[in-house]
């Protein structure tokens, strides 16, 4: 079996509130992410990156944005349920690189735990797992502060 390489993408729109959810670690914040999930980007991102490699649609294809079961859930379950389907089809993951596109809230002081949290929900070792982030120099709507976006790269290999 071959090596497969996915990559994913994803944004969430900012509104009220006094936390977000970025993989997998809840950060205190003045504004919270607005989604039909838990809204935590760098999950999505990452989860999609393992659906990508598989050649296997999208995060929506599989916990459809109508469906109300997926109201406020906990964006995990999207995650290892990829990671699921990925030692179903007899890979594992080799290493995951994500990116958090944002001016506020500053990822650094979380990134170890987000790293940690990330490997634990995909069954793996911290050093499988990179979480970094960039400002985009206030230019856009995330230099606005109008949302966040996350960026991922994920390597699956034969198990
Ligand atoms: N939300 C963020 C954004 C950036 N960082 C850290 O700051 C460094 C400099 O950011 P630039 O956009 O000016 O390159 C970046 O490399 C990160 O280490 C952060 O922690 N949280
Ligand atoms: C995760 C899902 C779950 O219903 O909802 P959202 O939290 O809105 O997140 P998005 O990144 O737009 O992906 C679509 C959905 O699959």
């Amino acid at each position: 079996m071959d090596m497969r390489l996915g990559n994913g993408y994803d944004v969430h729109a900012f509104t009220g509130g006094d936390h977000v959810w970025l993989c997998g670690v809840k950060v205190p914040h003045d504004k919270a992410l607005l989604g039909h999930s838990d809204a935590d980007v760098g999950m999505h991102a990452l989860t999609d990156a393992i659906y990508g490699a598989l050649a296997e649609g999208d995060i929506g294809r599989h916990f459809p944005p109508s469906d109300p079961q997926w109201k406020g859930a906990d964006s995990r379950i999207f995650l290892a349920h990829a990671v699921e389907l990925a030692a179903a089809r007899g890979y594992r993951l080799a290493n995951c690189d994500v990116t958090l596109v944002c001016e506020r809230p500053k990822v650094g002081p979380h990134a170890e735990a987000m790293r940690a949290a990330l490997a634990t929900i995909m069954g793996v070792e911290v050093h499988r797992v990179s979480v970094k982030a960039t400002t985009s120099e206030r230019l856009g709507f995330t230099g606005r502060e109008e949302g966040i976006a996350a960026q991922a790269t994920a390597l699956l290999v034969p198990a």
